[in-house]
């Protein structure tokens, strides 16, 4: 074991390969020699264009890959070994729909909340409680199907935060939504870890969110963390090493340490693949 009491999750020289023949574009490295250490209790932000390999990194962390080359441990326990408990520990918001239209709010939360072993004595309380951290008691008892996009991902928290997970994982939170229901996802993931002590990874293209919700970031590109820090420390680098650059955003930390910008269509789109599934998350939130 290599992950002390203060990591949620350490990655060493994790690397990722999707094989794919020839003819569909050959292989890709999605993810190469990432180390990471996600410190508990932080928000730990994972910024990158499309195509970075966040996704693949988180997925390799929530168990949902292998862990084809390198190590990857969670509070202390290896995911290749200790799937089960890793599992255990986690909630997670992935970018694809995870709640379903036809069943009430509170009846996916309670799907949740029987597949994650909450105990059943504690469902019904546990099921409230986690709907009410998100703001959705009122809206409860109506079908999900009839939710607005910001009401679907705060429903999507409380499936994920029944289980009360010591680490929440969420994959673009707020991809698609508008400004005012990005704040509402994020008070509400604030106001539970400030409650609780969680530890939160996300991952986000958006750099004003990174800048001012997360403790520290990593900043991906091509498989790889070209840089890692506190958002007030990368801009002291830039601002150190760039005297053009007297007081840079995290776009111009991005474009330093990258040699290209984070908004979308500058050199960054991705492939077809990327553009298929981020155009498909913004669609189901729309
Ligand atoms: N299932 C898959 N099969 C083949 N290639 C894949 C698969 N999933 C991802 N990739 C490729 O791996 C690379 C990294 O993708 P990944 O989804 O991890 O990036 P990302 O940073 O999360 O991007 P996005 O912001 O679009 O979600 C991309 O080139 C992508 O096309």
């Amino acid at each position: 074991m290599t992950t002390g009491p203060d990591e949620a999750v350490v990655c060493r020289g994790l690397t990722y390969t999707f094989r794919r023949g020839r003819r569909k574009g050959g292989d890709t490295r999605a993810v190469d020699g990432v180390d990471l250490t996600v410190r508990a209790g932080e928000v730990f932000g994972l910024l990158g264009p499309n195509g970075a390999g966040k996704t693949t990194t988180i997925r390799a962390i929530t168990t949902l890959l292998p862990t084809a080359s390198g190590m990857v441990e969670v509070f202390g326990r290896d995911t290749a070994g200790r799937r089960a408990e890793v599992r255990r520990l986690l909630g997670y918001v992935p970018q694809q729909l995870s709640a379903d239209a036809g069943l009430t709010g509170r009846e996916n939360v309670a799907l949740f909340a029987r597949v994650f072993d909450v105990p059943r004595a504690e469902r019904s309380a546990r099921v409230a409680q986690a709907l009410a951290a998100v703001d959705l008691t009122e809206a409860a008892d109506r079908l999900a199907g009839t939710y607005s996009g910001g009401m679907v991902r705060r429903l999507e928290l409380a499936q994920a935060l029944v289980s009360a997970p010591r680490l929440l994982v969420l994959d673009e939170p707020t991809v698609g939504l508008d400004p005012i229901a990005r704040a509402s996802v994020w008070e509400r993931v604030d106001a539970v870890r400030r409650a609780t002590g969680m530890t939160v990874l996300v991952t986000t293209h958006y750099m004003d969110e990174a800048d001012r919700h997360c403790d520290r970031i990593a900043l991906m590109d091509r498989g790889r963390i070209r840089a890692l820090g506190t958002p007030g420390e990368l801009k002291a680098r830039v601002r150190e090493q760039d005297a053009a650059l007297p007081d840079p955003t995290l776009d111009d930390v991005f474009r330093h340490f990258s040699g290209r910008g984070l908004a979308r269509g500058e050199g960054t789109e991705g492939d077809f693949n990327d553009v298929r599934r981020t155009r498909r998350t913004a669609n189901r939130v729309g």
